[in-house]
């Protein structure tokens, strides 16, 4: 038997990767300082694994940005853009592609959600002319790394097939005529790979989706070809997020000597899988779960391993994470502050390393009983706490009735006294919310949060940024303006923190992006809103100003989706509470004067299942839990959403059931790709398709701007069209923010003329 994780998370406990690329990017630290914050965190996480007493650990996994961009710095699919550098230990061409070119003004490589996660991977580009070839041996290195120090590795790569299906087809290129030179390149590395292991590990999560046809067409050739390469060392085909279901046979005929399922979000596979593989392959059982915080069940886990066992023998079993660990904080014992009850209901990687090693040694026949009544009376703990079932919050949601999905008049109606009211110009400009969270800002809260000011000196300074906030807007020129989100740490976490049900972690890191990390609240129990959570800091920014300052809340699906989820029920039904306390705060700020608000729903389209026969149950209580939380408004207010990395395709018709009045979506990375969905579709309402590409540094200029909107004019009836970043401002400085919104003002107001002009 062995035991493993598919991947450890990077980056550090105290997020050490995100401090030292922060350093390396502003030049506060060398490329060896970097080189070798990156080792000490390698060195750190295979310890922790092989301490845990797991018998591999992962090589590979680590990253100074994403994994598939490292695979794409390994095969040398470097655009040409950036050069013809090899990316091997080139880290500057590296985060070039991550990050775009400020001084070459080379804009980054698309960036888009993994799978339905939080995190995000760098787009693989495929263009007719771009060569093939190992271009980076940074996954062998690592991995003599790991030999060295006395470790038994296991390397980690990202799956051929899933790494194509993941890209994108540029200049007529076609994708899948770069998969010889791909699988060439894979055959090389798995060739110096296999002397050094007895497992690689190839991840092909795309075998939990709808597979198109080619993908599986070539699988298994593609798979042979490797596992020719790899000789005496065993493949383990790692698939998860999903069941393999129609994919299955793949999997079991692709020559790998062992197939790894997701037995937490594929837990209804496993039958089929049992039945099926074939007497020589080892089955990686997936049993702790890589995308969650709450212990493992470890009786039941057990239970599971026994009639596994029943079928299939115990020889040829490996007992895993049922993905990679990087989506869960690093470690609980560092949560000095989280009430004592609560965390004893938690795992997170470290411990997750421990879950897995128990399940081994019970297993295997060791005594493990305190560590079993242990995990039994916490499980009880967490079902028995008083904070989980709320009468009062389960009554609301039973009488929930349908007419409260519906605004009062159909969109067509509402708008007429609105426009009267708001005056907006033709193409009106906006932000999306958040301004540059400065050092200033974010030291201050912290300087809160330790009790070294008070909360009159906190408040009058986030009221000192609103007024800077709206002064700058002004100045501008913008039409709708925002109070900048000061106040909030993160636009779900903010909320998580002053709603009931909830809990918080103090060092909870999960990376979301290269450096950028997010702290997921977690939901413990029913929701409910205690009181007002924005309308002070709206209403002060509105009071200062004549111009329409938008309310700006999270909705019920993306605090659904950001935050780590209770598992004792149903996902729709918690989407149903944090839904009735938003709808609480959308009637406040009408109340206190507020005609537009803005309910970002950034992570509508991440929590769409992988599988198309079971989209429609989830967009059917998504859209109507954003309808429970916006439909009590008059005709008068303006709803505005606002979603991040949609591809929204196959969805705008559901999109459009949202009916919000208006809604602004990323698209400057993709230059407005999304627009091919409203082609088809006569989007019924209002747009701001993002012109500026906020993940960059790198400032959008007059025309580059304007491009992008006649592109989207193309498409979008001129009085339909909004102009606005592609998201929130948050992570950049004023140096780079200031002057890109004047670009995309003088951008709107050129446009205006040109149109005033040829339409009279
Ligand atoms: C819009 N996006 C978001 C996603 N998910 C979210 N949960 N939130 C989002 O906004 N997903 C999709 C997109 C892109 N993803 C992200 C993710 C994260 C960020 C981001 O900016 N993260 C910040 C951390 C934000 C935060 O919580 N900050 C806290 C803590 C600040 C801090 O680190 N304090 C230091 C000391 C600071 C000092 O003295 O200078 C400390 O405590 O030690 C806060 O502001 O209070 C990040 O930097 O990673 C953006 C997009
Ligand atoms: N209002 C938020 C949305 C981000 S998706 C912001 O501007 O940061
Ligand atoms: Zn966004």
């Amino acid at each position: 038997m062995e035991t493993h994780v598919l991947g450890f998370p990077r980056i550090g406990v105290n997020r050490e990767l995100k401090t030292a690329l922060e350093r390396y990017w502003k030049g506060a630290i060398s490329e060896t300082e970097l080189l070798a914050v990156g080792d000490e965190l390698k060195k750190r996480h295979w310890r922790v694994q092989q301490e845990s007493g797991l018998s591999l650990v992962a090589t590979g996994d680590f990253s100074f940005y994403d994994q598939v961009l490292d695979t794409i710095a390994m095969l040398g699919a470097i655009p040409e853009r950036f050069g013809r550098n090899d990316g091997n230990g080139n880290l500057v061409a590296y985060f070039h592609m991550a990050r775009g070119n400020v001084i070459e003004n080379t804009p980054a490589m698309e960036m888009t959600k993994w799978f339905d996660s939080n995190y995000h991977y760098i787009v693989p580009e495929f263009t007719p002319s771009l060569s093939i070839h190992l271009a980076s041996e940074k996954i062998i290195e690592e991995t003599r790394h790991a030999i060295s120090l006395g470790y038994r590795p296991k390397p980690v790569l990202l799956g051929p097939i899933t790494f194509l299906c993941l890209g994108k087809e540029y200049d007529g290129a076609k994708r899948w005529d770069k998969l010889d030179d791909i699988t060439t390149v894979y055959c090389e590395v798995i060739r110096k790979l296999a002397p050094l292991c007895d497992w690689v590990q190839i991840d092909e999560p795309i075998l939990c989706t709808d597979l198109p046809e080619v993908a599986s067409s070539v699988f298994i050739p593609t798979y042979q070809t490797l596992k020719a390469a790899a000789g005496s060392s065993k493949l383990l085909l790692a698939t998860y997020f999903g069941e393999l279901r129609e994919n299955l046979n793949l999997a079991l005929e692709s020559g790998c000597d062992g197939l790894h399922i997701d037995l937490a979000q594929g837990k209804g596979q496993l039958n089929m899988v049992l039945g099926q593989i074939p007497d020589t392959m080892w089955l990686s059982l997936g049993i702790v779960a890589g995308r969650n915080i709450w212990k493992t069940d470890l009786r039941s886990s057990l239970d599971l391993l026994q009639s596994v066992e029943k079928r299939i023998g115990r020889d040829r079993l490996m007992i895993a994470s049922s993905c990679s660990l990087l989506h869960v904080p690093v470690d609980l014992s560092h949560e000095t502050e989280l009430d004592q009850e609560v965390k004893n209901w938690l795992a997170f990687a470290v411990q997750k390393c421990d879950e897995i090693k128990i399940l081994y040694d019970v297993f295997a026949g060791d005594n493990r009983d305190r560590e079993l009544l242990e995990n039994y009376e916490a499980l009880q703990s967490h079902r028995n706490n008083p904070k989980v079932y709320r009468k009062e919050v389960r009554q609301r949601v039973a009488s929930l009735a349908s007419d409260m999905l519906y605004r009062r008049s159909p969109y067509a109606d509402r708008g007429r006294e609105r426009e009267k009211w708001l005056k907006l110009p033709l193409f009106p400009t906006t932000t999306i919310g958040s301004f540059p969270q400065t050092r200033e800002i974010r030291s201050t809260r912290l300087k809160f949060k330790r009790g070294q000011i008070d909360s009159k000196q906190y408040e009058d300074f986030l009221k000192s940024e609103i007024r800077a906030a709206v002064k700058r807007q002004e100045k501008l020129g913008l039409d709708v303006l925002v109070h900048g989100e000061p106040e909030r740490n993160d636009m779900v976490e903010y909320f998580g923190q002053q709603l009931d049900g909830f809990c918080f972690t103090r060092n909870g890191w999960v990376q979301s992006y290269g450096n950028r990390c997010v702290k997921p609240p977690v939901i413990i129990g029913d929701v409910s809103r205690p009181e007002p959570m924005t309308v002070k800091w709206i209403t002060y920014a509105q009071s200062l100003t004549d111009k329409p300052v938008k309310g700006m809340l999270t909705g019920p699906v993306t605090i659904l989706c950001w935050s780590f989820v209770r598992d004792d029920l149903p996902r729709s039904e918690v989407c149903q509470q944090i839904a009735l306390a938003i709808r609480d705060e959308v009637l406040d700020l009408e109340k206190a004067g507020i005609s537009i608000i803005q309910i970002d729903e950034a992570a509508f389209r991440e929590g769409l299942p992988l599988r198309k026969n079971d989209h429609d149950t989830y967009l059917r209580w998504a859209v109507d839990c954003f309808r429970l939380t916006v439909s009590g408004v008059s005709d008068r207010t303006q709803i505005h959403t606002h979603m991040c990395y949609s591809e929204f395709n196959t969805i705008v018709n559901w999109i459009a059931e949202m009916d919000a009045d208006v809604i602004s979506i990323e698209s400057s990375r993709s230059k407005m790709e999304l627009l091919e969905a409203f082609k088809e579709f006569e989007y019924p309402r209002e747009i701001g398709p993002g012109v500026y590409d906020i993940h960059s540094p790198r400032i959008p200029t007059v025309e580059e701007i304007k491009d992008l909107l006649k592109a989207a004019l193309q498409v979008i009836p001129p009085h339909s069209l909004w102009i606005n970043p592609d998201c929130g401002l948050k992570t950049r400085d004023w140096v780079e923010a200031l002057p890109s919104l004047r670009n995309l003002i003088t951008a709107a107001k050129q446009l205006r003329t040109e149109y005033s002009s040829d339409n009279p």
